[in-house]
């Protein structure tokens, strides 16, 4: 049987580019950590740096120093590790955030403001112009420190286009790295989102990041189509943890790049493990059906797609489970078939006449009706107990 594969989805050659030079900025330990009642302590902060750099993602965005000290020692202890990524940590455009920021030796300062009208009359009380000086200001200041400085539009997608430009424009003028379009709301489809990264790329020759929530649904899809339309630093986090719905899941970005695009340039067998461990460290438990990291990512029932599995399992599968560190599950129930049951049958060990085998197909058929699940072991115990009658 195939090990490793995936399938290229062919059909966007006619409708797309494929995206140039990306990167990842993973957020998991900083968006992700505002998931609410989520707390990383220091040591689950430090092995998931470890396991993110391990993926090779450029960027991690290690916290907010100002949150809190012990947040603070944990920024600076990521930056020191000598990771391959760069580290990034979160700042307001306020002189003490960027001075936080500077003690903790990270690569890059992200810092952020909001110029929607909602922001501006209901959270800042300030006008534009005041917020926007504050935040050259900040800039400035970083700069002079010698940090790498990301300046990012908080609620970008309501926020008028001219008023993000100009203030792109100018933050270009004080030497940012790169200026990030933030979908705060998750309000984006996939067709704004290109259109928005367009429009902005026409006079801004700043690297764009783009940074989805998740509140449609739509976060990875929106990411994408970011990246098709020229942004350059993608931001993620693992299992999609983050504020309200989340953020757009690596898991689900670093497939995506590699099927849509051919994009390989991600160690993604070490997703599976990096995904268990933010699901044990957030307390935020994975949907059986979550893509690429769920339960049933790689579990199959119906009998005709797994007699065919069994042949090539490329036939039911977009890439292997191996890709993602992960394992392909062929479960018994009330979808069985009977070539699916003599290949499990062959699997765990057995062999089965015919009339045998029509008996077992009746006992789990009836078993998993009355919704009792068959567990390979449940299973085992049905095959033995079939075999001594
Ligand atoms: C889109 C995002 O994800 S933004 C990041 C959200 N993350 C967080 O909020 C992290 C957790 N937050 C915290 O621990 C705290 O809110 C802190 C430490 C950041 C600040 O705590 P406090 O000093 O108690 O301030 P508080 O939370 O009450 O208010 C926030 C202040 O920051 C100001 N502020 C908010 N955003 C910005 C900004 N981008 N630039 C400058 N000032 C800002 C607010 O206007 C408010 O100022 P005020 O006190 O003068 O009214
Ligand atoms: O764009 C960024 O870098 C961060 C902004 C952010 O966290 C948000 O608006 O949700």
């Amino acid at each position: 049987m195939l090990k490793e594969y995936y399938s290229r989805n062919e059909l966007i050659k006619f409708v797309s580019n494929t995206p140039k030079d990306i990167e990842i900025c993973d957020v998991t330990l900083r968006d992700g950590e505002q998931t609410p009642g989520v707390v990383f302590t220091r040591e689950e902060k430090i092995a998931l740096a470890r396991e993110l750099d391990e993926v090779g993602v450029e960027i991690i965005e290690a916290g907010f120093p100002v949150v809190s000290a012990a947040e603070k020692d944990t920024v600076k202890e990521i930056a020191g590790m000598g990771l391959d990524a760069r580290t990034c940590c979160l700042s307001r455009a306020l002189i003490a955030d960027v001075d936080s920021a500077i003690d903790c030796n990270v690569d890059m300062v992200s810092i952020f403001i909001a110029m929607s009208d909602l922001h501006l009359k209901h959270k800042y009380h300030k006008s534009c112009k005041e917020i926007t000086d504050c935040a050259f200001n900040t800039i400035e200041y970083a700069k002079d420190h010698g940090l790498s400085v990301r300046f990012a539009a908080e609620d970008a997608t309501r926020t008028d286009i001219s008023v993000l430009k100009k203030a792109f424009l100018t933050a270009e003028d004080y030497g940012v790295d790169y200026v990030s379009i933030a979908d705060t709301i998750g309000i984006l489809n996939p067709s704004t989102a290109y259109y928005l990264v367009t429009e902005i790329k026409k006079e801004i020759h700043t690297p764009v990041c783009i940074h989805c929530h998740n509140d449609l649904g739509l976060a990875t899809a929106n990411t994408l189509a970011a990246a098709e339309a020229g942004a350059k630093q993608l931001h993620t986090t693992v299992n999609g943890i983050g504020e309200r719905a989340g953020n757009a899941a690596l898991e689900e970005v670093l497939l995506s790049l590699m099927v849509q695009y051919g994009i390989e340039k991600y160690n993604t067998r070490n997703i599976k493990k990096i995904s268990d461990l933010v699901q044990k460290y957030s307390n935020v438990q994975v949907a059986a059906n979550k893509a690429i990291v769920g339960k049933n990512a790689f579990s199959h029932e119906s009998g005709i797609h797994v007699m065919a599995i069994l042949e090539d399992p490329r036939t039911y599968e977009l890439f292997s489970p191996e890709i993602v560190g992960g394992k392909r599950n062929l479960i018994a129930g009330k979808h069985t078939g009977m070539k699916a049951l003599k290949g499990i049958v062959k699997d765990i060990g057995y062999s089965l006449e015919e009339e045998e085998l029509n008996l077992l197909i009746e006992r789990v058929k009836n078993c998993t009706e009355a919704k009792k699940g068959i567990s390979r072991n449940r299973l085992e115990d049905i095959i033995k107990g079939i075999k001594k009658v």
